[in-house]
């Protein structure tokens, strides 16, 4: 066994061995980076000269490619003798990092990596990392050095690391973490440890005249001291330890690679050490957003950090985890990311649907002890997010109040938390006074964080307005999806904060936190006479043809049968409301869409989950989020948006729940059906791609079995099939258009809104909306059809036992009155 060395002193050697070599430029990693785009003219510029574009271009010149493949011939780095070892592979190019995930020293090595680059994908057996700069910025936030870094790479590597991958590392992040933003008495000040990058600051043209002049000129204060920090819920209670961002988290009880993880010194990395004098000036809070924009042009992006264990000045919130609630170690992980070195760094945790979010959130907000502001997407999340904090703390409920329209309560005491929904909070338009009052008493206080759910969906104008409203020392994003098919996630790391760590959906799956899934894609062939009219049609009656391919609803049917028959609880969803009410309809089943009255909603959902025989409800995608049903076990897609990736993961996210996941050898099981020989199936492959990169194997099935010998299929007769082409043929082109909602389905906007008859809208999406960027903004359309389910559908068992149980209830209470 190798003698064991501590990472830290081979780091440091080997900074030492290539002081003397020139510096390569790192851009090549990076050139896919927002941090790379460089400054144009700043006095920084030499800060930054080495990460431009041109120097990029003069160096990827020098790698060998083939043109014609994007093939790069990497034969030329030498294998370490020991390499198998070793289980990375890192491309000296484009900083990609391979690991064999069935290395005896992968888990450590996966630790690792999660910390210091962006997870690209992560099936099996092999997972693909990127360096980037927002990742480096996040291990160099939670307390990594670079030296350590660069020394752990090398250690893991098959190959001698590349020489571009270290300078990269070690350039690059040398103006990380030097420049603080801190609030201090709800003012704002830059902060450095260093003399010389403050007069950078102060001449520098955009952030110089931001400063505010004051007597108090430059202000030197000493630099705070990191405390002991418990993590509230761990195993011990210890959480992180007092310093450093170490890779090792107590939460991971992987002994029997220890051993080895240590002779490879991934257990070793440094740790941070705070300085002693920290010098900063005051800009406005109107200042904020432009010094961070200009810091991180610059390629120095300046952390926001809370000291919250030293603020003597905002009041501590008597609250804590009740002594049963233990978090699951990936939460743990994640909490350990933010709280690094003691302090709370702002920045975004991604853990997949039902993995735990919101129990990450009330951790954190344990752990600070500070005045903390929820915000959510939905009023219905709001009301969830409170029972959760009075289910898992100890928090006094008069000390949680909620800012809703239908709620303006504050906390009776100096400190609580307050949930709220960004739309409350962001709102432009004239408030009620009530609302007014609420808003300049949120905007009057001090927050020691701020939590914002789903941040993959809120438009970054949005985040913009909450986090310039409320002033707020450290900021947590969570998502499941970190994803956006428009450019917009760029501005969630800019306004929020780096990724944080971002879970491993298998290595969940595999541990039974979250359903196991078989993912498959159903190709359904055309019929003759639909697809003769599909090849002559325009696009928008072409997607109203592949989704009412009586192929496909045959598919539907015969799915539908097989799984209720197994005993699955199962969920359809359709993005298009003309095909969703159409297969429901036919099939005798129950749907919900946008238009559905929210007492209607309601009961299908109830009846879906305690009555057995209700085993199937049909879903427009206002079913894709918020929707917790750990009952359902099957999820059918039968038409969906285009190419959006995040939609396709959100839906999946419905089964991960599922109560029944850690059953013996249970599945939950998705199918997407597709028309095959259509547009759609381009769609479906883009749609899939997210899920295929979490390590999700799609299964393609080009005949179900059994299929042609089930009895009672629909649409099995010529004759049956031409009438449902005419019927499809006389629809108007705008009802191949996909469900726009403004609410999702357990939106508390009852009565008033929903049961009234919204008028019909329907609006020409974007290029960025096919491909799934739209915001949460959706537009609510069409009259209640429920009450056309409800006529049409009279047999429909589900309303026949509805009006069987009124009629029971009725005929008990005038029993009771005559006695
Ligand atoms: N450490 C834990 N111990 C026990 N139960 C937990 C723990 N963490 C989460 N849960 C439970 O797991 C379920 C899912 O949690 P939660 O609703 O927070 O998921 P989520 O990640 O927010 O999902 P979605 O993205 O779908 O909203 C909840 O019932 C929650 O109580």
């Amino acid at each position: 066994m190798a003698p064991k060395r501590k990472a830290a002193d081979v780091g440091r050697s080997t900074s030492d061995s290539k002081r003397s070599t020139p510096v390569p430029d790192a851009t090549d990693i990076s050139s896919s980076d927002e941090y790379s785009d460089g400054p144009e003219d700043t006095n920084l510029k030499d800060v930054v000269e080495k990460f431009t574009l041109e120097t990029f271009s003069r160096r990827s010149q020098a790698q060998k490619t083939d043109p014609r493949f994007g093939y790069k011939d990497l034969s030329s780095l030498p294998l370490k003798r020991d390499h198998y070892n070793r289980p990375l592979w890192i491309e000296p190019v484009k900083g990609t990092i391979i690991l064999e995930s069935f290395s005896p020293l992968a888990p450590q090595a996966q630790d690792f990596l999660t910390t210091i680059a962006e997870p690209l994908s992560r099936p099996r057996f092999l997972h693909e990392y990127r360096l980037t700069g927002h990742s480096l910025y996040a291990a160099v936030s939670v307390g990594l050095k670079p030296h350590d870094i660069v020394a752990v790479l090398d250690r893991l590597s098959k190959t001698p690391l590349p020489e571009s991958i270290s300078t990269f590392i070690i350039e690059f992040t040398k103006s990380y973490g030097k420049i603080k933003m801190v609030l201090y008495h709800n003012r704002y000040y830059v902060e450095t440890a260093e003399p010389e990058m403050l007069q950078m600051l102060l001449k520098d043209e955009v952030i110089g005249p931001q400063r505010i002049s004051s007597e108090e000129g430059i202000i030197e204060r000493a630099a705070p001291k990191m405390g002991a920090l418990v993590i509230p819920g761990t195993k011990d209670a210890a959480g992180v330890r007092e310093t450093g961002g170490q890779t090792k988290s107590s939460a991971n009880t992987r002994n029997e690679n220890q051993e080895e993880a240590q002779d490879y010194g991934i257990n070793d990395v440094g740790e941070d050490s705070s300085d002693s004098l920290t010098y900063s000036f005051e800009i406005p809070p109107s200042g904020v957003e432009i010094v961070k924009a200009r810091c991180q042009a610059i390629g120095c992006p300046a952390l926001e950090e809370y000291d919250f264990q030293g603020d003597t000045v905002n009041p501590n919130l008597e609250m804590d985890l009740k002594p049963a609630a233990r978090i699951r170690p990936y939460q743990e992980m994640s909490l350990s990311k933010m709280f690094g070195n003691g302090r709370a760094k702002s920045g975004i945790i991604v853990l997949p649907c039902g993995a735990g979010k919101t129990l990450v959130g009330i951790t954190a907000a344990a752990t600070i002890k500070k005045g903390t502001i929820v915000l959510c997407t939905s009023s219905m999340s709001v009301v969830q997010w409170r029972n959760e904090f009075l289910r898992w703390t100890t928090i006094d409920p008069s000390d949680i109040a909620m800012f809703t329209s239908d709620h303006k309560d504050k906390f009776k005491r100096s400190t609580g938390v307050i949930v709220s929904t960004y739309s409350m909070v962001a709102q432009t338009r004239a408030r009620s006074y009530e609302a007014q009052k609420m808003m300049d008493w949120l905007q009057s206080r001090e927050w020691g964080m701020m939590i914002l759910d789903e941040v993959h969906v809120v438009p970054a104008s949005m985040f913009r307005k909450v986090t310039s409203a409320i002033a707020a020392q450290s900021k947590l994003g969570l998502t499941a999806t970190l994803l956006r098919e428009d450019d917009k996630i760029k501005d969630l790391n800019f306004l929020i904060g780096p990724k944080l760590y971002e879970a491993n959906w298998m290595e969940l799956a595999a541990l039974g936190h979250i359903a196991k899934v078989q993912c498959a894609e159903v190709w359904c062939p055309m019929t003759t006479e639909f697809y003769s009219e599909y090849l002559r049609e325009s696009s928008r009656k072409q997607a109203l043809l592949y989704i009412m391919n009586p192929r496909k609803f045959q598919a539907c049917q015969f799915l539908i049968d097989f799984h209720e028959k197994r005993g699955d609880k199962i969920i359809v969803f359709s993005d298009n409301v003309y095909a969703l009410e159409r297969y429901a309809l036919k099939l005798k089943k129950a749907y919900i869409f946008g238009g559905t009255p929210q007492n209607e909603r309601l009961r299908i959902l109830e009846n879906f989950q305690h009555n057995e025989q209700v085993n199937t409800i049909f879903l427009s995608k206002i079913g894709d989020t918020s929707l917790d049903l750990p009952e359902a076990t099957c999820l059918i897609q039968i038409s969906s948006h285009y190419g959006s990736r995040r939609q396709e993961a959100q839906r999946l996210g419905r089964i991960l729940r599922a109560k029944r996941r850690n059953d013996e050898g249970f599945n939950a099981f998705f199918y997407s059906l597709v028309s095959k020989d259509t547009s759609e199936m381009n769609y479906s492959n883009k749609r899939q791609a997210f899920l295929v990169d979490q390590g999700y194997a799609f299964k393609v099935i080009t005949h179900l079995q059994g299929i042609d010998e089930y009895e009672g299929l629909h649409y099995s007769t010529p004759a049956e099939r031409r009438e449902l082409l005419q019927e499809v043929m006389l629809q108007n082109e705008s009802k191949a258009d996909v469900e726009q909602v403004t609410d999702d389905l357990l939106s508390m906007r009852t009565g008033r809104n929903t049961t009234k008859k919204a008028k019909a809208k329907r609006s020409a999406a974007t290029l960025s909306g096919l491909a799934g960027g739209d915001d949460m903004a959706y537009i609510e359309y069409n009259k209640s059809r429920n009450k056309q389910l409800k006529d049409k559908a009279g047999q429909h068992p589900l309303f026949k036992k509805m009006e069987r149980d009124r009629q029971r209830r009725k005929k008990e209470r005038e029993a009771a009155h005559d006695e």
